[in-house]
């Protein structure tokens, strides 16, 4: 027996609510896929116009390099330009003194402070060892009794040690004040 005309209509009508069905729930999808790629699209944006830190960001010509401050272990890293412009170029009337690391040079931090720049001058494995059980020692050892590291370049082939500027010259002559003496007697 052939099926009703009412029977035709019920089967229609499940047919469009079936398929209206999916079409509502994949305009919904869809929807939401769009939502979740804008969410991403401005989150990334947001990302990629955050200043980043570090040695490797450094902008080149601009005042950011000058003005930059990166902290490691407790110490300030420098980048060479900021150390350039801080010692008037490593220029010959800033030196104060000669060590076993290379020349001493004077200098002024951006916000005024007073520093001393010892610029190594010993290429090789020898100096850079000497180099980094320095930055390593002073990070650790801090001490009113010590000179301040404040911080340190190793940028490229440039390896630089930043004190604090101590008007009566380096340790050995806050240890030994006397010239010629090298030992404390008791
Ligand atoms: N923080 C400082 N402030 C002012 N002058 C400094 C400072 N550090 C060093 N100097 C000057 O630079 C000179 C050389 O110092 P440096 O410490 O490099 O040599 P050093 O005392 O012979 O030690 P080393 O042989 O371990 O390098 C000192 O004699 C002093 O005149």
């Amino acid at each position: 027996m052939d099926p009703s005309p009412d029977a035709y209509k019920n089967r229609d009508r499940t047919a469009l609510f079936i398929i209206m069905a999916f079409a509502s729930f994949a305009v919904a999808l869809l929807l939401l896929a769009f939502s979740y790629y804008c969410y991403l699209r401005n989150k990334l944006s947001n990302y990629l116009k955050t200043p980043k830190e570090g040695i490797g960001s450094d902008d080149k010509g601009s005042n950011q390099s000058k003005t930059q401050v990166v902290i490691e272990k407790g110490l300030q890293i420098f980048t060479f330009k900021q150390l350039l412009s801080a010692t008037g170029g490593f220029g010959k009337s800033n030196v104060i003194g000669q060590g076993g690391f290379g020349l001493v040079y004077r200098g002024a931090l951006q916000d005024g402070r007073k520093i001393a720049v010892k610029l190594m001058d010993q290429a090789g494995k020898q100096g850079e060892e000497e180099f980094r059980v320095e930055v390593e020692m002073l990070s650790r050892l801090r001490s009113p009794y010590l000179l301040a590291l404040i911080g340190y370049c190793s940028e490229s082939h440039h390896r630089v040690l930043v004190y604090d500027f101590m008007a009566n010259g380096g340790l050995q002559e806050h240890l030994y004040p006397i010239k010629g003496m090298q030992l404390l007697s008791y």
